[in-house]
């Protein structure tokens, strides 16, 4: 944090959390929070005065600085890149550079004088008392505007300034209103239609706005008025709207509205079942001992109605309630389940909103429109000041870690530690959870609850296996669907019951390659191979967007046999709609959802039956309840289980359960056909068994056999440069100074990274395992801040940059 100067004036209005401004140079102005009032002056530079304050009711309160300084802390930034990323930036603010005439300035008198150009700006200033740089280049019609105000500052003629702007801009509307006399005054209004006779286009607006707002009977409602486009039909002419208040009959005005709307309560919440009662019972229970219970119920036990009642018991005791959701895509469902029993006193946080909405969301928990909130994990920013629980559902899931940029958190486990500055419960739900909660949870850390039995009569699904390899041996393979989930499929689409079809998309996206040569298309700045969009004809990047179309014939050896590999969800889109050409299909992947309805759209479309198949990635695996799902395809169970990492496991036992239990959630069993080379792997036996624990017990003396978490913390650290010898060499030194520090631990690498290098920096990555006691962790991470300093000021290693990772995902 920065130590800013108080100059005397301001002393009164200094309090914590409100945004200050602060000069930084000669121009650039930036925004700052108070954290702390003290009167020790920094060592190693002086301080900058305040020069505003700009908040008389503080932004940001003092338990939010504190969760920020620990996130900090504990992930190894910088206070103000969590600040960064917890502020939306509507309440950032923006400084533009912008000119006014200079008060002493005597035109007449003056000894200089002015030339053309300068004369325009300064005519320019007589119309509007001060200018942007922009409208300064408009004026001129020219660019290069700095010499010329320059030499006008010279002169005495003008002043520059900056004007420092709020982001946000409130909602406006323009409302029509009667004027009051009329509104008041029956006699008047008769009068006034004896006027208009003949004049039917007016009229009709009139005899329009009295039915709507019935002036007489209601005359408040005149008050408010009628939104422009309400009052204006199709056919409606909006000149004569404009005689109308041109005359005086109506007044125009203008309001600052919400633009999140108000919804009432449509429902009570459900009643629970018998073994729904006792695990709300159980929970409340175990939350009288431990801050944060494991909520561990299989797929479609009805974890949500659980919340629900969770929810409005902490809401009705005063205390503010926040759930976390892992990604939008889950919030489309979940959101309208629960906006029916809480209506608006619900907000809705997440990245599709723009920033005024955000803003918005902000602004409704300060002054205690939202008492509870819904969101992804950048809510967990939002300035409550008395939250009573936490929800954090699907706890397992690896999307909760932010990877980029700083701060690189983790929201389940910023959820506890904001739960716990809150003095709040912390509740975490997942069928499948994760195995760091679960060890937990065992080890009496965390209060545990388990619900063994699905909601209503819904049974979990029947699985089976489909040899990818025997089929294609017997040459029953088509376009890389097996015999037994066509069969499925087909039986599934003539009972008009609906399909969901699952790939795996992590790190198998479709290439193109020459099947000549072998050429693959590469990214020009990354080592990877660049992704086929079928869509588009393109091949992307999807690390650093570079694109390309896609070549005719090959680069390297001219030949023209092109061909596609991999599949993504646009080819078994498209392959699915060969063998089943009359069912309807839907897709949703990162491609179909980049609106901000996408989500909705496609999520709509399937629940209201008119999508018949919907093929998807991750986002389809998780969260979902649609009754008539009672098939659902893993087209590639080998590539779930192939990655390179510790995790691979756990998360394959994660991915399968998740997504197989979106089959069959009502009255008819489900089937889940997984695709595989491999029938007899181990993990779907066990998959298949659902038997978590043992599985979880196996993993579990692997992890601890090779020193993985939970019995030790990583921390991973890249080291980054353009010029692959410094990026070595940095790497190596970071390494050697790491082995010094008095901690007991285990270095490792420095190594190439995965990707070794991604938009034109080359990457090499260190993991350090640290034992698992605080203090070990707070001593290695202050000393790896020290020497990070003391590298980076070593003119060799000035511009390489070093990403620190906390418990990397
Ligand atoms: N008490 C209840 N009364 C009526 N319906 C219920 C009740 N509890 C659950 N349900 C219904 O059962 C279905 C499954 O519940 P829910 O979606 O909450 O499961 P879940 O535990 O969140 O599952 P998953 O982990 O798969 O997301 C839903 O359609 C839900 O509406
Ligand atoms: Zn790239």
């Amino acid at each position: 944090m920065f130590t800013y100067k108080i100059p005397r004036n301001l002393y009164s209005e200094i309090q914590i959390g409100a945004r200050v401004i602060v000069q930084f140079g000669r121009k650039k102005i930036l925004t700052g929070i108070i954290g702390k009032v003290h009167n020790k002056p920094p060592q190693a530079y002086e301080a900058k005065p305040i020069l505003e304050v700009l908040d008389h009711q503080p932004s940001v309160n003092p338990l939010q600085i504190r969760f920020w300084a620990w996130m900090a802390e504990y992930y190894c930034c910088h206070i103000g890149e969590v600040m960064h990323a917890a502020l939306p930036s509507g309440l950032r603010l923006s400084s533009e550079s912008r000119i006014q005439v200079n008060p002493n300035f005597d035109k007449e008198n003056s000894p200089y004088p002015l030339d053309e150009r300068e004369e325009k700006i300064l005519d320019a200033l007589e119309n509007q008392s001060e200018l942007s740089y922009d409208d300064c280049e408009k004026v001129l019609g020219i660019k290069t505007i700095h010499p010329i105000l320059k030499s006008l500052v010279t002169k005495e003629a003008i002043l520059i300034f900056e004007k420092v702007q709020e982001k946000y801009s409130p909602k406006i509307e323009t409302r029509i209103r009667l004027r009051s006399d009329l509104a008041h005054n029956k006699e008047a209004l008769e009068e006034l239609f004896a006027q208009l006779s003949g004049k039917v286009k007016q009229e009709s607006i009139l005899l329009k706005y009295l039915r709507d707002v019935p002036v007489f009977q209601k005359p408040e409602l005149n008050e408010k008025g009628l939104d422009k486009s309400t009052l204006l039909e199709e056919g409606d002419s909006e000149s004569s709207l404009k005689t109308l208040i041109k005359n005086g009959v109506f007044e125009s005005f203008k309001v600052v509205v919400n633009r999140l709307e108000e919804i009432q309560p449509e429902r009570t919440a459900s009643e629970l079942s018998p073994i729904q009662q006792e695990a709300v019972d159980s929970i409340k229970s175990q939350f009288e001992e431990k801050q944060t219970v494991l909520l561990h119920g299989i797929t479609g036990s009805g974890k949500t109605e659980i919340y629900i009642r969770l929810i409005q018991e902490v809401l009705e005791s005063g205390s503010q309630v926040l759930l976390l959701l892992p990604e939008i895509a889950l919030t489309t469902q979940i959101v309208s389940r629960l906006q029916e029993v809480f209506g608006s006193q619900m907000g809705v946080y997440h990245s599709k909103y723009s920033d005024n909405e955000r803003v918005e969301v902000w602004n409704g928990v300060l002054s205690g429109r939202f008492s509870f909130v819904v969101g992804v994990r950048s809510s967990l920013f939002l300035p409550f000041d008395s939250l009573g629980l936490i929800i954090v559902d699907e706890e397992h899931e690896s999307s909760y870690k932010q990877f980029d940029p700083a701060p690189r958190f983790h929201a389940r486990d910023a959820a506890i530690m904001l739960g716990y500055f809150h003095q709040a419960k912390t509740l975490l739900g997942s069928a499948t959870p994760s195995f760091e909660s679960y060890f937990n949870a065992q080890q009496g850390k965390y209060g545990h609850v388990e619900l063994h039995q699905r909601f209503g009569d819904a049974q979990l699904p029947e699985f089976y296996l489909a040899d990818l390899g025997a089929d294609r041996r017997k040459n029953l393979l088509k376009v890389d669907s097996t015999r037994l989930l066509r069969e499925k499929i087909q039986e599934a689409l003539d009972k008009n019951e609906q399909i969901l079809i699952y790939q795996n998309r992590r790190g198998y996206s479709p290439y193109v390659q020459c099947e000549d040569c072998g050429w693959t298309a590469e990214c020009v700045q990354c080592d990877v191979s660049l992704t086929y969009h079928q869509f588009s004809e393109e091949l992307r990047c999807h690390y650093c967007g570079y694109k390309e179309k896609v070549p005719t014939s090959c680069p390297a050896c001219g030949s023209t046999q092109l061909s596609t590999k991999g599949m993504g969800t646009e080819r078994i889109e498209e392959s699915l709609s060969l063998l089943f050409p009359e069912a309807r299909l839907g897709r949703m992947d990162l491609d179909t959802t980049r609106n901000k309805y996408g989500y909705q759209r496609i999520l709509d479309e399937f629940g209201s039956g008119q999508i018949d198949i919907l093929v998807g990635t991750q986002m389809i695996t998780k969260g979902l309840d649609f009754g008539r799902v009672t098939v659902v395809g893993i087209w590639d169970g080998d590539r779930i289980l192939n990655f390179p990492d510790f995790r691979a496991g756990e998360r394959a036992f994660q991915q399968i359960t998740q997504v197989a239990g979106r089959a069959g959630r009502r009255s008819v069993k489900g089937q889940v056909v997984i695709q595989t080379r491999n029938p007899e792997q181990d993990i779907y036996a066990k998959v298949i068994a659902g038997d978590y624990k043992n599985f979880f017990r196996v993993e579990m003396a692997e992890r601890k056999q090779f020193y993985y978490p939970p019995f030790v913390k990583l921390i991973k650290i890249t080291t980054r440069h353009a010029d692959f010898k410094t990026a070595e060499k940095a790497a190596i030194a970071l390494h050697r100074e790491m082995a010094q520090i008095a901690v007991k631990k285990i270095v490792l690498g420095p190594e190439r990274a995965l990707i070794g290098r991604i938009k034109n920096q080359y990457q090499f990555e260190s993991l350090i395992k640290l034992d698992r006691s605080g203090a070990t962790q707070q001593e290695f991470k202050k000393r790896l801040a020290e020497i990070l300093e003391e590298l980076q000021a070593r003119s060799e290693f000035r511009s390489v940059r070093w990403i620190i990772d906390v418990d990397p995902s």
